[in-house]
């Protein structure tokens, strides 16, 4: 990632006009000035302001009609702001509506063409990329078919083959791989990941947690048109959930409490660093220093999980674990009100927030079928540490059926760390310890005594 700026958004405010009535809007063109209001402003946009600099990666989330999707389109110049600006350097490449930019009528072939033109290439330099659009989109014979006789996955198919090999400065992607099949994500991802290292700045909307915390440096968060909050993406897409979740009646508290956090430091950062594993490993199985910052708490509604420990199976607390050892991740749920069907799930995160393993108590058919106001539930997983030495996070969650769908009664993230040790001699890569006995033998040569050699067990 260099220091250029590739996006410069400004004091970006878009407004619509609402019309009460249909023909509200043509006696506005007629009579602007009747001395009555024809419609309200909305306000999609309110003050949005960012840069973005050249090989970033940044998500935009936010709830549905927060102002995602106008965002974008304001930066591709496809929708011109009220007022503020934004500027971006380089060519951009567009994944917005289904099918903009293409014309039905015209074959996937020619679609590419137009698009390409419309993007700034040659007609020698699609020529010279089309077997690779076209391979990359695999649609076979339809390729020659008109556009309008694809189904959306094609559609999405085709206009990201041709984004991504118009070698484009910006990348825009407004939520257009959700549409492709699951195999055609992966493949997606894949290459967004190879064009990100490659330094294209990459921005796009997404309600996947996951991608955005696997691929993104940076995310935003707009809420009613406000951008609540810019950071990491794992700050970003807890602060996303939390709000997501809220009950109405606290959002307004937890958006005043989401901006303070902005305005002071970012808590997922600092517990990222903290989490650094940089503690004293001779301090034996309990680091004191091993405390979460980045604990979220869902608003409870009728339950609280309390007392949450990592235990030994003798029964003593620890957060420093050593890999193929058995624990126990445990707390207790305390009611306060009758609850029903009610079950309690766990789960295990890395720093950037991937979620690695999870488990729940059991299916909605074993559920607890009540439990009284009143009463406690313990609640105890107990599970082989496979992970390899590094940092890790816990989430603890009570479910219920409340009005027919189930609901969190209470729900913590980030409620719990913990260090899995390194250990000499390890070989087992990236997250889970599988206990792979990898073999290596030299084919074709004999040791001295006649047999075959070999190196590794
Ligand atoms: N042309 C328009 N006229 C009036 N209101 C509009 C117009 N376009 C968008 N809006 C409103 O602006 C708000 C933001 O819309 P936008 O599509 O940007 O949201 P979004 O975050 O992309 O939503 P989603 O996740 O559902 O795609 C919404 O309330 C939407 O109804």
């Amino acid at each position: 990632m260099s220091s250029e700026i590739v996006i410069r958004v400004e004091n970006l405010c878009k407004s619509f006009a609402i019309y009460e009535r249909p023909h509200h809007r043509l006696l506005h063109q007629f009579f602007p000035n009747a001395g009555r209001a024809w419609h309200r402003d909305f306000h999609a946009l309110r003050d949005v302001h960012f840069d973005i600099y050249r090989g970033e990666t940044v998500a935009i989330v936010g709830r549905n009609g927060s102002g995602k999707s106008t965002l974008l389109q304001i930066i591709c110049g496809t929708l011109t702001p009220t007022s503020g600006r934004a500027d971006v350097r380089g060519r951009v490449a567009a994944l917005l509506e289904l099918g903009a930019g293409f014309n039905p009528d015209f074959t996937g072939r020619e679609n590419v063409y137009l698009n390409g033109t419309v993007l700034g290439l040659t007609r020698a330099e699609i020529e010279q990329r089309f077997d690779e659009i076209a391979a990359f989109a695999d649609i076979g014979e339809f390729i020659d078919q008109p556009v309008k006789s694809y189904s959306s996955g094609m559609f999405v198919r085709l206009a990201f083959a041709v984004a991504i090999n118009v070698s484009p400065d910006v990348l825009v992607i407004d939520e257009a791989l959700a549409v492709g099949d699951e195999a055609f994500q992966r493949k997606c991802f894949a290459r967004l990941q190879q064009m990100r290292d490659h330094g294209t700045t990459i921005l796009f909307v997404s309600h996947s947690a996951g991608a955005v915390i696997e691929l993104c440096d940076r995310a935003i968060l707009l809420d009613r048109g406000e951008q609540l909050a810019l950071g990491s993406p794992r700050f970003v897409v807890s602060r996303y959930h939390k709000l997501l979740y809220a009950p109405p009646e606290t959002a307004d508290a937890l958006r005043a409490s989401i901006r303070q956090e902005v305005q002071g430091s970012e808590p997922a950062q600092q517990a990222a660093r903290a989490a650094a594993g940089e503690a004293d490993e001779r301090e034996g199985d309990f680091d004191p220093a091993l405390v979460p910052q980045s604990t979220l708490r869902y608003e409870p509604r009728g339950a609280q999980i309390t007392d949450v420990h990592i235990l030994t199976l003798s029964g003593r607390p620890v957060n420093v674990l050593r890999c193929g050892q058995k624990y126990v991740y445990a707390y207790r749920v305390q009611f306060d009100a009758d609850a029903y069907r009610v079950r309690c799930g766990m789960l295990i995160k890395n720093i950037a927030g991937l979620e690695l393993a999870g488990a729940i108590t059991a299916n909605w058919d074993d559920a607890v079928e009540s439990v009284r106001a009143g009463e406690s539930l313990e609640v105890r997983f107990e599970f082989r540490c496979l992970l390899i030495p590094s940092t890790y996070f816990l989430n603890a969650g009570v479910q219920a059926q409340v009005d027919g769908t189930e609901t969190y009664l209470d729900r913590h993230v980030d409620v719990a760390m913990f260090r899995v040790m390194p250990e000499a001699g390890r070989l087992a890569t990236a997250w889970v310890d599988l206990d792979v006995r990898p073999e290596l033998r030299r084919i074709g040569a004999t040791s001295t005594s006649g047999e075959e050699v070999r190196i590794n067990r």
